[in-house]
């Protein structure tokens, strides 16, 4: 499939990182659209990138693709519009969480291609994690270009649908996890009198350094922290007031709570 012109629809915050991910990985402005409800944000948005705002029947008559970026609350709306502005053969991308592309299916013309995505927002920075999966009418070639799209902005997997509750738990809204986490430490060289801009500052850096090692090092995460925990050190004094507070133990809910969750967006539309 030949992609031409892609148009994002509804330019938030995972919209915009989109946009911005693709132009920074070298796509030209005039192949891309956005639709956003509120013009003083897409007037910002056209300001900052150079991309054309236009209506949601406008960009399903003009894009080879369509990346759906509204919250699932709102979907109901845009599916009245595209139902019936949708041209055959448009590949149809739903970034939202929950929505299964069964939704699509049902409101669109029939036969029409839906792959779902789920990103996260390091994508602004060209380091998004997304998972893809295919609908019934989307074929490798439909997976391909959506790969295509998406490996300009960081790396990509293909998972199989029922699976993208727990992604969307894990790396769609695991970004906010370890902001949490840098949050909370940053605190507690509050707490151990440091100045906050050198508590930010050292753990901003420890956590890229960790992040990295993660990435690059080939290590399994358990090496990489037996390695700075010494017999009878500072490292094994604080693991033991991690378990006592049962810091496991919360991630393994929370995960699965957000999981959870992400089905019920999808259930709202049955
Ligand atoms: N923020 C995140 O980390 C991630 C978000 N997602 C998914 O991406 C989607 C968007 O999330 P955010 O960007 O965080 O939300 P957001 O609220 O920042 O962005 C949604 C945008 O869509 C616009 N909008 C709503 N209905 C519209 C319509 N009919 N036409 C044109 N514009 C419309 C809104 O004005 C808003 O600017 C959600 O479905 C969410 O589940 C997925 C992965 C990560
Ligand atoms: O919190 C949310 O619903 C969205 C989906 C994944 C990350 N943010």
């Amino acid at each position: 499939m030949a992609m031409t012109t892609i148009a994002v629809l509804g330019a938030g915050k995972i919209g915009e990182a989109l946009l911005s991910g693709l132009l920074s990985a070298g796509r030209r402005p005039e192949d891309l659209l956005f639709t956003e409800r509120y013009a003083q944000r897409a007037a910002e948005l056209t300001e900052r990138y150079g991309v054309r705002a236009v209506d949601t029947a406008t960009a399903a008559t003009d894009a080879d693709v369509l990346v759906v970026a509204v919250k699932p609350q709102d979907i109901e709306v845009l599916l009245d519009t595209l139902a019936t502005a949708v041209t055959p053969g448009t590949l149809v991308v739903s970034l939202a969480a929950g929505l299964p592309t069964a939704l699509y299916e049902r409101r669109l013309p029939a036969g029409t291609p839906v792959v779902r995505v789920m990103p996260n927002t390091p994508m602004l920075v060209g380091e998004a994690m997304s998972a893809i999966s295919a609908g019934t009418h989307a074929g490798p070639e439909h997976l391909a270009v959506v790969e295509d799209l998406l490996s300009a902005v960081g790396k990509v997997v293909r998972v199989p649908e029922r699976q993208q509750d727990a992604v969307t738990a894990l790396s769609g809204s695991g970004p906010a996890y370890f902001f949490f986490l840098v949050e909370a430490m940053i605190d507690a060289g509050i707490l151990l009198g440091l100045p906050r801009d050198v508590a930010t500052q050292l753990i901003i850096q420890s956590a890229v350094g960790a992040a990295v090692m993660l990435r690059d090092s080939g290590e399994h995460p358990v090496a990489l922290r037996e390695a700075v925990t010494s017999p009878g050190g500072t490292t094994i004094a604080a693991v033991r007031e991690l378990e006592n507070h049962r810091v496991r133990a919360a991630l393994l809910s929370a995960i699965e709570a957000a999981a959870l969750r992400s089905a019920e967006l999808g259930r709202a539309h049955d």
